[in-house]
């Protein structure tokens, strides 16, 4: 399938899914967030996919909503048609996704990033919400998750000033996994990716759950979700294998049951 506003490809049992909008600095269109929800939905569908790599180009992951598209729209518009609410599968996606980030991540595209599992920046990445300077204020999760990740008073202060956090600072913050050079940046998100794809897909599916679980419950519950899923992996073929592999030192061969 090909599409208008992304390129989709796939490496081994890595889904790529590379915004692609060059001209707008990957500005997210409504055509483009259709894309790449239909983009999404196939990869997930697709067995041979266990991991997905979501990235952009050398100058921009994106550089938020697109402006144009969005200026003349009126509160009726925005409120009836729940502008923005599509955005959101990303961070519905059950494979895990991750944001490959090099050049700008503004607005929307911060967002998309961080509805991603976790951020690769290269060191070029720059992340902001500069919102605010448009007369408005993020609308697809940065107040939450940005706060979340770099705690309040820093996700404050971009929120209210549109300041832009280079690639070391948002490593230094928590915001993004890790920096690498930014020509070994698409490298080393396939790598990373592959590496997760080769696993259990239930014990993937597992941890991703587990770990988002936090986000929204007590310690305690978040706890004893955590040990009630360990606890169920031991009805898969995969824990027999991983365990065994591991005594008999031998690679595992996870066969997704
Ligand atoms: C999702 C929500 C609800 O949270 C809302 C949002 O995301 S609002 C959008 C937030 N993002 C921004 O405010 C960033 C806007 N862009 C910029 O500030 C600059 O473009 C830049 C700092 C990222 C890069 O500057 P520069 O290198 O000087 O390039 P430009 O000449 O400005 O841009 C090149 C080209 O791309 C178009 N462009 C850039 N961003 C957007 C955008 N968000 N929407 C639409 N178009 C965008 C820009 O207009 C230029 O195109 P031309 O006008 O020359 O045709």
């Amino acid at each position: 399938m090909t599409y208008e506003n992304i390129l989709v490809e796939t490496h081994g049992k890595v889904g790529v899914i590379r915004l692609n909008r060059p001209h707008a600095l990957n500005a997210l269109s409504a055509g483009l967030i259709e894309d790449l929800n239909k983009a999404l939905e196939a990869f997930e569908a697709d067995k041979g996919v266990g991991a997905i790599v979501l990235t952009g180009s050398e100058k921009a992951f994106a550089a938020g909503a697109d402006i144009k598209e969005m200026q003349d729209k009126t509160f009726a518009d925005v409120f009836i048609e729940d502008f923005i609410s599509k955005w959101e599968n990303v961070a519905k996606t059950r494979k895990p996704v991750i944001a490959a980030v090099a050049g700008f991540a503004l607005g929307g595209g911060c967002e998309l990033a961080m509805m991603c599992d976790f951020i690769l920046a290269a060191d070029t990445a720059k992340f902001g919400q500069p919102e605010i300077k448009l007369g408005v204020i993020p609308g697809a999760g940065g107040t939450q998750r940005l706060t979340r990740f770099v705690g309040k008073s820093k996700a404050m202060e971009m929120v209210l000033t549109g300041r832009m956090m280079d690639a070391a600072e948002a490593e230094r913050a928590g915001l993004v996994s890790r920096v690498v050079p930014a020509a070994q940046l698409f490298e080393e998100a396939l790598k990373v990716a592959a590496t997760i794809a080769a696993l259990s897909a239930a014990a993937v599916y597992a941890a991703k759950e587990s770990v988002n679980r936090s986000y929204e419950t007590t310690l305690t519950e978040g706890i004893r979700f955590e040990r009630r899923i360990f606890h169920s992996l031991f009805a898969t073929e995969d824990q027999k294998e991983g365990m065994k592999a591991f005594v008999e030192k031998r690679a595992a061969a996870f066969r997704n049951r």
